[in-house]
């Protein structure tokens, strides 16, 4: 049963910058997929992570290409979103940033469409999976072009995220600059394991308007004075995911924060940051 905190918690207004779409499905619609496709056998234990419990990076990836199995029609990605946003409204978030790497142009399209109708500010940004390679970089990027014209403001960025240890950044620096210089926000995951400082570096020059994860900037974890003085002078703000919402873990999440940060603090910013968003 919810205790008075957890109420509290819930009904805070909040924002949510740094949410994977399949990352962020709950227990109930994953049941609900599992069902859907038995002859998969996915258990449910493939498919999260439990509180406490705890995965290598590797292992969280294995984990989004079980859900991707699961999530591979139009209707299952109608589902999925229409679901992942209603939880986030009623968690008390009010202003969202979903982020999805595009299968097929349809399912983008079909996103646009589903983000019109429910009442939470949403805001989109089209995924390259780093996995993919170059080209079909490019053609992400001319897709995500295609809806920062046609969506209504609805898709505003571009996401750089996929297995850090695949491939390198220089290889999508071509993908990337277009994709700011026809003004699209740039959200780049970058630094998330160590020995990757160059191609941090290179990234860090475009530059990024936020940062995913970054957590092997600093030179005590094998990053760089300079990769830290990039980000400092530069203003980059830095996002963490949780890449696996299973019901309530937000609010468990903020209870951490907050045990950590002054909560003081962190409600002003709240608040002036949906001043901004909504006025
Ligand atoms: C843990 N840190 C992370 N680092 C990098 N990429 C991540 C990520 N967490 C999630 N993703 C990216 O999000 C995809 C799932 O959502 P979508 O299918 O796009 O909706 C993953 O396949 C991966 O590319």
């Amino acid at each position: 049963m919810d205790t008075e905190a957890d109420l509290f918690y819930r009904q805070l207004p909040k924002v949510e910058l740094h949410a994977h779409l399949n990352g962020s499905v709950s227990f109930e619609t994953m049941e609900t997929l599992i069902k859907r496709k038995p002859h998969l056998n996915i258990e449910h234990s493939m498919t999260a992570i439990r509180r406490g419990q705890r995965r290598s990076l590797d292992e969280c990836f294995q984990v989004f290409k079980v859900i991707h199995q699961l999530v591979d029609s139009e209707e299952d990605i109608l589902m999925v979103a229409k679901a992942v946003i209603q939880e986030f409204a009623a968690d008390g978030v009010k202003y969202l940033e979903l982020r999805s790497t595009p299968r097929e142009v349809t399912e983008t399209a079909h996103f646009c469409f589903l983000l019109t109708f429910i009442f939470v500010t949403k805001r989109f940004l089209v995924a390259v999976d780093r996995r993919h390679g170059p080209v079909v970089a490019m053609e992400t990027v001319k897709l995500a072009e295609d809806f920062l014209l046609s969506s209504d403001g609805v898709v505003v960025g571009l996401d750089l995220s996929g297995d850090p240890t695949v491939g390198h950044g220089k290889d999508l620096l071509s993908a990337l600059e277009k994709s700011k210089n026809c003004g699209l926000k740039l959200a780049l995951h970058l630094s998330e394991v160590p020995s990757r400082r160059d191609e941090s570096e290179l990234l860090l020059n475009l530059p990024p308007d936020r940062i995913g994860h970054g957590t092997f900037l600093h030179p005590e974890v094998g990053g760089s004075d300079s990769l830290v003085d990039k980000v400092c002078k530069q203003n980059i703000p830095i996002g963490k995911s949780f890449p696996f919402h299973p019901p309530n873990s937000k609010i468990t999440y903020l209870k951490y924060f907050f045990k950590h940060l002054n909560i003081f603090f962190y409600i002003l910013l709240t608040i002036l940051f949906l001043i901004s968003v909504l006025s």
